[in-house]
């Protein structure tokens, strides 16, 4: 039988026969081998496990009990040899890491009441594997992250990076207090159970927004890092990224973090490779005449991991990419991988296949760590697949995977949560142009019928199958609404769930409409009709009820096979059904009544936010470089009124450099006055004749660099 432990090992050898699990079994090397390897047996073999019976070896190279396979064990961090005969278990680690990880090895190998005669060689490819906590959004929960750490241990990553945006005790204004007694209690179990299952819980500090660079803040970030060791931190991180101004300088960060390299990483006994996230994290933002990654290659101490996102912020890893930095900063990088993070198009879920990075990267990086969505649960399935690509690239295979993910996530409900997951994988337009497939199987059949059916005819096979697929997307949401197996997982992504149901119903009812469209039948094609548009409504309402948040508010579901699909049946068969009968019954207007032009490039692809009266920029999350002349202009379909607009670059001083305009015919502009609230953004009105354009323009002398918190207009006819 073939041999499925997550992650795939690197050598196996079977030889066909197995045994029975025997009832019981002799434990040879307790007192020398790991503890938390020890106790992991213990768990999984309970009583079975004593001095009497089947012998059982446990221990790291070197011990007494794994001495005669020393030489099998692979001499790498965290190998293992595992072997497992009619004469005995061995389960001999390199170190005290790969003693943990063949025992979580040797407990998948039990099923069927089974022990297969196998032999296992293995270790990672990569050095540092795991999640960077370092999204920006709701902080995952206390009992959320100490199910991540346990599915850590399950799947072999050994890091997980604390470094969520929101918290103010690691970002401004708190990181220089230690934590409240509360918090700081909930932080040393996280570091505990972290321990448990070999996982480093890396503590990082994000200094940059106000850091001076003064030695009293020096010592105030090494009393924090004191404070986080007191707690049993024993690994650390410095974040200096998304900053601007004073905290970005290249040869004061690095001052600061050789410091804390000389007088606390290297000087405490047990803590391991200071890491620090740059402030031009990724290829896209590299400026060469900054000189920024040059000085951290020449003059960062060369025991510090530097941390890289790829050729752009949202970026899939490529060998020619991790070689080109390794050149710049003169040592591996240590990647930092947005995905699935989704704060940047926080109505979507992102369950989606990891594909896109090179298996050949290996070589040239330390680390590779994951950044998740704020929805804990349900990054575990990129998390799990992570997982396996950093153990094992090249036999890494994206659909087994997932697949097995699945499995691992939702054993009762792989069918449904497969056909959910198919449907809710892309990211729709998104400031980053990043995009991931979805759909990928009802794709084509879409496509054709829909180009069949503008034609004139109707496939009936493809109908059939379209149909199927909405029927399985209703039953997939009603199944999972109900699941009880993985409770926290099913609470994060109900919204979507009711959204995927309305899909479901909807792709159904619109395909009905469609066939009585075809056959004639008025009154069923009317019944039909106020269906639909009934559950868009609800699907609207629902938008506006849940995961409301200030950068894309809703819940977006199948946005780019399905919900086209239902949209597009339902105007073909709606403007027929009004040419046959001399209605004018109305569409579904998806329109926009307003375009965003602009010459910034970070802010090229922006989604716009539009509501019946208002429209909203997608706050970013980066800084905005924003060059002399960049302009940023809305265009309406109508001439309208402005009774109000606001903008917030969250900048100090004031915004002499820039100038907010309006106008009817994009010729003559007029200036329209901002002032400044209490809280620093400029609020403008434009109360005479109705106008088409906005657009805010940098007259200034230089470049600007700005946070794009908040830019919206209202508008009124
Ligand atoms: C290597 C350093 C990466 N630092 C980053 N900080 C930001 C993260 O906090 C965001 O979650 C992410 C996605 O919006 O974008 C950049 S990536």
């Amino acid at each position: 039988q073939d041999i499925q432990v997550q992650p795939s090992p690197r050598q196996v050898n079977v030889t066909g026969k197995s045994m029975a699990i025997p009832v019981a079994f002799r434990l040879v090397g307790e007192q020398e081998a790991n503890p938390h390897a020890i106790t992991l047996l213990k768990q999984s073999l309970g009583d079975r496990l004593g001095t009497e019976g089947f012998p059982l070896y446990v221990g790291e190279k070197g011990g007494r009990g794994v001495r005669g396979v020393k030489r099998l064990i692979p001499d790498h961090p965290e190998g293992y040899y595992l072997s497992i005969t009619d004469k005995a278990i061995m389960l001999a680690g390199n170190d005290e890491r790969g003693t943990y990880y063949a025992v979580r090895t040797f407990m998948q190998l039990f099923h069927e009441g089974h022990l297969p005669f196998v032999e296992i060689q293995d270790y990672p490819d990569v050095r540092f594997r795991g999640v960077v906590e370092g999204f920006y959004g709701t902080p995952w929960s206390h009992e959320a992250r100490l199910r991540q750490l346990r599915f850590y241990g399950e799947n072999k990553l050994n890091t997980y990076i604390y470094g969520p945006k929101d918290d103010p005790y690691h970002s401004s204004p708190n990181w220089r207090k230690p934590y409240p007694v509360k918090e700081a209690a909930r932080l040393a179990e996280l570091v505990k159970v972290a321990d448990e299952n070999e996982v480093d819980f890396v503590w990082a500090i994000h200094p940059g927004l106000d850091i001076r660079w003064e030695t009293s803040d020096r010592d105030s970030l090494m009393a924090k890092f004191e404070h986080m060791y007191d707690l049993g931190v024993r690994s650390f991180a410095v974040f200096f990224d998304d900053i601007s101004g004073e905290g970005a300088k290249a040869d004061r960060q690095v001052e600061l973090l050789n410091y804390i390299d000389d007088h606390f990483v290297q000087v405490k006994p047990d803590v391991t490779p200071l890491i620090v996230c740059p402030t031009e994290y990724n290829k896209g933002w590299v400026r060469p005449e900054s000189g920024y990654l040059a000085t951290i290659g020449e003059k960062l101490n060369p025991s510090v991991e530097v941390m890289w996102t790829g050729d752009r912020v949202i970026s899939e890893i490529t060998k020619e990419g991790v070689e080109w930095i390794r050149e710049q900063i003169k040592r591996p990088s240590y990647i930092w991988w947005n995905f699935p993070v989704s704060d940047y198009v926080r109505d979507h879920l992102l369950l989606g296949e990891v594909y896109g990075n090179g298996k050949d990267i290996a070589g040239s990086i330390s680390g590779f760590v994951a950044n998740p969505m704020e929805w804990a649960e349900a990054s575990k399935l990129a998390i799990y697949c992570v997982a396996d690509y950093t153990w094992n690239m090249q036999s890494y295979d994206r659909f087994r995977s997932w697949h097995r993910a699945i499995r691992a996530i939702m054993p009762e409900n792989v069918e449904a949560f497969t056909v959910f997951a198919r449907h809710n994988s892309d990211l729709g337009e998104n400031v980053h142009r990043f995009r991931r497939e979805e759909s990928v199987e009802i794709q084509p059949v879409a496509e054709r019928f829909m180009k069949g059916y503008r034609e004139g005819h109707c496939d009936e096979r493809d109908f059939l199958a379209l149909q199927d697929e909405f029927e399985r997307v209703a039953e997939a949401a009603d199944l999972l609404l109900i699941d009880r197996e993985n409770e926290a997982l099913i609470e994060e992504i109900t919204p979507w769930l009711h959204q995927f149901k309305i899909l479901g119903d909807a792709g159904q009812e619109v395909l009905a409409m469609l066939k009585a469209g075809e056959r004639g039948d008025r009154e069923l094609f009317l019944r039909k009709y106020n269906h639909v548009k009934a559950l868009r409504k609800r699907s609207y309402e629902l938008e506006r009820q849940f995961n409301q948040n200030p950068y894309q508010p809703g819940v977006k579901t199948g946005t780019t096979v399905l919900q086209p699909l239902v949209l597009d049946v339902f105007t073909e068969a709606t403007e027929r059904f009004n040419r046959q009968n001399g209605t004018d019954l109305p569409l579904l207007a998806d329109y926009s009544p307003c375009k965003l032009t602009t010459n910034v490039p970070q802010l090229e692809s922006l989604p716009l936010q539009v509501y019946p009266n208002r429209v909203h920029l997608t706050p970013l999350l980066e800084v905005v470089k924003w060059p002399v002349g960049g302009y940023l202009q809305l265009e309406f379909d109508d001439a309208y009124r402005i009774p109000g607009t606001r903008l917030n670059f969250d900048v100090k001083g004031d915004l002499s450099w820039g100038v907010m305009e309006v106008s009817a015919d994009g010729e003559t502009w007029q200036t329209v006055a901002l002032t400044r609230d209490t809280r620093g953004r400029l609020n403008g009105k434009w109360e005479d004749a109705p106008v088409k354009f906005v657009r805010f323009t940098n007259t200034g002398e230089g470049e600007q660099q700005v946070y794009l918190r908040e830019f919206y207009v209202v508008f009124s006819l």
